[in-house]
């Protein structure tokens, strides 16, 4: 009998949290978004948030409005932008009296098995709280590449599930799934080596991962055991529609969990 209260890991993309020209984060897709979160909290399911934005949120104080390439520059966005984002955040779910957790990860805090089984930790003290919600970015201002950084928060979100042995994992995104050769979207998705070659080089303009890092995180949490799904973040309803089993989005069976 499938499970009724699930442990959910969502990731929100650049591309869907950011208004249209990228120069500040876009509050009513915050407000529809984290009301959607709160009800599958209310329902009892437990819900971890992996959130890119910072560095979108953080260009217009420093007067850009592109993505910096220079290592400090995009540090500097992403510590200006982290705050804006919590603050986004802490506003939008207080008002469904819910509270915000801040975790910061580099690739570091995963590698080994006693940082893995800190981070596991904090996780299940904070959902022993109910209505915390954890919200998750790379630790953008410090990780840096040489050190070992994820890069893009998809292969995060995919750690980050198995971390916790998430039930479900939801990639939000600026597409409604994948799209095939035709333009259309890709209902189910059983082996996923076979999907690869959908890719195309495009992504969004405030994006890092783009469609290959997605397919590359799907193969993670899949193999992990973990459904996975990747779905149109700018479609209302598409959050709870996933957690109650309806077919939106692209899914990817999951295979069987090994003991
Ligand atoms: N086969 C495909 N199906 C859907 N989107 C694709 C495909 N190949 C490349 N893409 C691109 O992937 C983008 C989504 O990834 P990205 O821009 O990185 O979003 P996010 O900011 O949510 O991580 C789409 O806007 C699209 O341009
Ligand atoms: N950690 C970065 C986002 C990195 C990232 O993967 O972005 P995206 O491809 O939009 O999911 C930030 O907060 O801006």
């Amino acid at each position: 009998m499938a499970k009724k209260r699930k442990r959910i890991v969502i990731k929100f993309g650049s591309g869907i949290l950011a208004n249209a020209q990228g120069t500040s984060l876009d509050a009513p897709q915050f407000r529809r978004l984290c009301a959607e979160i709160a009800a599958l909290v209310e329902a009892g399911h437990e819900v971890i948030v992996v959130s890119s934005g910072a560095v979108a949120a953080g260009l217009a104080e420093l007067g850009l409005r592109e993505r910096p390439e220079d290592l400090p520059g995009k540090q500097a966005c992403a510590a200006i932008g982290q705050s804006k984002l919590m603050q986004l955040y802490g506003k939008m779910f207080v008002k469904h009296k819910l509270v915000v957790a801040q975790l910061l990860l580099t690739y570091r805090d995963l590698d080994s098995r006693v940082s893995h089984a800190n981070a596991r930790n904090t996780f299940t003290r904070l959902f022993q709280q109910r209505g915390v919600v954890p919200i998750v970015n790379e630790n953008d201002s410090v990780a840096v590449d040489e050190f070992g950084k994820f890069g893009d928060n998809d292969k995060l979100s995919a750690e980050v599930a198995v971390l916790v042995e998430a039930d479900m994992l939801i990639l939000m995104t600026s597409v409604d799934g994948l799209l095939d050769a035709k333009g259309e979207t890709v209902r189910a998705v059983k082996d996923i080596e076979k999907v690869f070659e959908l890719v195309k080089p495009e992504k969004g303009k405030f994006s890092v991962g783009g469609m290959a890092s997605k397919l590359q995180a799907v193969k993670v949490a899949v193999e992990a055991g973990i459904t996975t799904y990747i779905a149109g973040g700018r479609c209302p309803g598409r959050i709870p529609e996933i957690a109650a089993g309806k077919a939106v989005g692209t899914r990817f069976v999951a295979k069987a969990r090994t003991l």
